[in-house]
């Protein structure tokens, strides 16, 4: 398995993490366990926000919450001088708990409700990023209610297509999200938005898709938002101060990922952006972006108990760990894979191909397929590397699991940021009405 970050074999043979010994974590936590590396993490906010700064553009880089939103990650990103990219209340809910300044924190989603509308603006948070015509007139309506004008970008459609799973691409023309440009709806909801009294229009926002590995796509994206920023100040006259490219820098999850530096993937879209606002003579916008995978992917370790195995001989060996799609739904929605070893015996030589299973009721709950490992027995401690992004946000109570707990490490210090759910968490909404309550006669 790949080391990301602080990982290290130490030397009692285990793995270590932030200098935390993940065999004394299993013990002291329980499994499964989501382990962050919290250096990792905030080295990546470092990359982003130096890179950005060396362009000499103004910028933002607002953490994609999305991808991990729990309320000390919140704290890492306003330490690091991150925006914040929300788009639930619950998520807006959970930044503003944690202290996350509102004024720093953009509203994605193509689906805000007039409640959660209410709720940012009460709070005051930068900007909206609206995404089709009912939000606009909504949004300026609720806005107008509250005698404010508020912040907006205009989430576009670019018409780009990203090299990724079709279910995380998101800057085709058919896409739930966003005006399209290329059938004229971005351009009416410029021209709208720019004449409605409640709200201020930033700019536009596009985000292309997850998990991107190359340049191109991105400078084609901005390249059609400069060609139609030029194209609206020219007949419409509403210039853009701000262009947001999105997220959907890629990790290196598995051998044969070939993601760029950050740094890469920052350069080429300022240059494309000064490059094509240059030639226009177009005062040049600040840039914002939201990274959420590349920020706390890699710096995500899950670590699992091993139970059952069975050997289908010529078939497959099946090892059980004690998680599964609860935790990580990521290889059965995306079939997506994972690399792995065993925690409690990192230098032990690779004897065997096995397939790894979730314990939920459900064929398809398979983590990892054919992976190399030592001989695994029962009680071995499995480590599931770079899950930090999309696995703990996504993960479910299915088969009534528990949610693991959260812990980051560093220096040698490991905190719970997300205690483990109890029973009692999972009852704790159920309701039984007073009508079944009563004994029954015919048993
Ligand atoms: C609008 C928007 N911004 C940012 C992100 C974050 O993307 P990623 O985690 O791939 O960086 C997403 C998710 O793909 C998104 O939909
Ligand atoms: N949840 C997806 C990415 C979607 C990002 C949000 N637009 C994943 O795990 O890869």
């Amino acid at each position: 398995m790949y080391l990301h970050g602080t990982s290290t074999i130490n030397k009692l043979g285990h793995l270590e993490i932030g200098g935390c010994d993940t065999v004394e974590l299993a013990a002291r936590y329980g499994t499964p366990l989501y382990i962050m590396d919290e250096a990792l993490i905030r080295q990546r906010c470092r990359e982003y926000v130096d890179a950005f700064r060396g362009t000499g553009l103004k910028f933002q880089v607002a953490y994609a919450s999305k991808a991990f939103c729990v309320k000390a990650m919140c704290r890492i990103a306003e330490e690091e001088g991150m925006s914040l990219d929300v788009v639930s209340d619950g998520e807006l809910y959970t930044a503003l708990q944690a202290g996350f300044p509102a004024a720093r924190i953009h509203f994605h989603g193509n689906n805000k409700t007039p409640q959660e509308i209410q709720m940012a603006i009460d709070a005051g948070i930068g900007c909206f990023v609206v995404d089709n015509f009912v939000e606009l007139h909504m949004l300026n309506a609720i806005a107008g209610e509250k005698r404010q004008k508020v912040n907006v970008l205009l989430r576009i459609t670019p018409g780009v297509e990203a090299h990724t799973h079709e279910y995380i691409s998101t800057g085709q023309t058919d896409s739930k999200f966003g005006f399209d440009l290329g059938n004229g709806s971005a351009y009416a909801a410029v021209k709208e938005a720019s004449e409605l009294p409640h709200l201020e229009l930033l700019g536009v926002h596009s985000h292309i898709g997850s998990q991107i590995f190359e340049t191109t796509g991105f400078k084609m994206a901005v390249d059609k938002v400069a060609d139609f920023a030029v194209q609206v100040r020219d007949e419409l006259n509403v210039l853009f101060p701000v262009i947001n490219v999105g997220g959907g820098f890629g990790i290196r999850y598995v051998e044969g990922d070939t993601p760029l530096p950050v740094a890469s993937y920052v350069e080429a879209i300022a240059d494309s952006i000064q490059t094509k606002f240059s030639a226009e003579g177009y005062p040049l916008p600040e840039i914002w972006s939201e990274p959420g995978r590349s920020i706390v992917g890699d710096s995500g370790t899950t670590l699992y108990t091993v139970g059952t195995h069975k050997d289908i001989p010529g078939v497959r060996k099946y090892v059980s760990v004690d998680g599964g799609m609860t935790d990580n739904p990521r290889p059965a929605l995306y079939e997506a894979v994972y690399e792995a070893m065993l925690a409690n015996r990192g230098n032990d030589a690779n004897e065997e191909v096995v397939s790894v299973a979730g314990k939920c009721c459900e064929s398809g709950d398979m983590l990892i397929w054919d992976i190399n490992l030592p001989k695994v027995i029962s009680g071995d401690l499995l480590a599931v590397a770079c899950t930090g992004a999309y696995n703990y946000a996504m993960a479910s109570n299915y088969n009534r699991i528990r949610r693991p707990a959260v812990v980051f490490v560093k220096d040698g210090q490991a905190d719970v940021v997300v205690k483990r759910e109890t029973f009692d968490d999972l009852v704790g909404n159920d309701v039984v009405p007073e009508r079944m309550m009563q004994v029954s006669k015919t048993v």
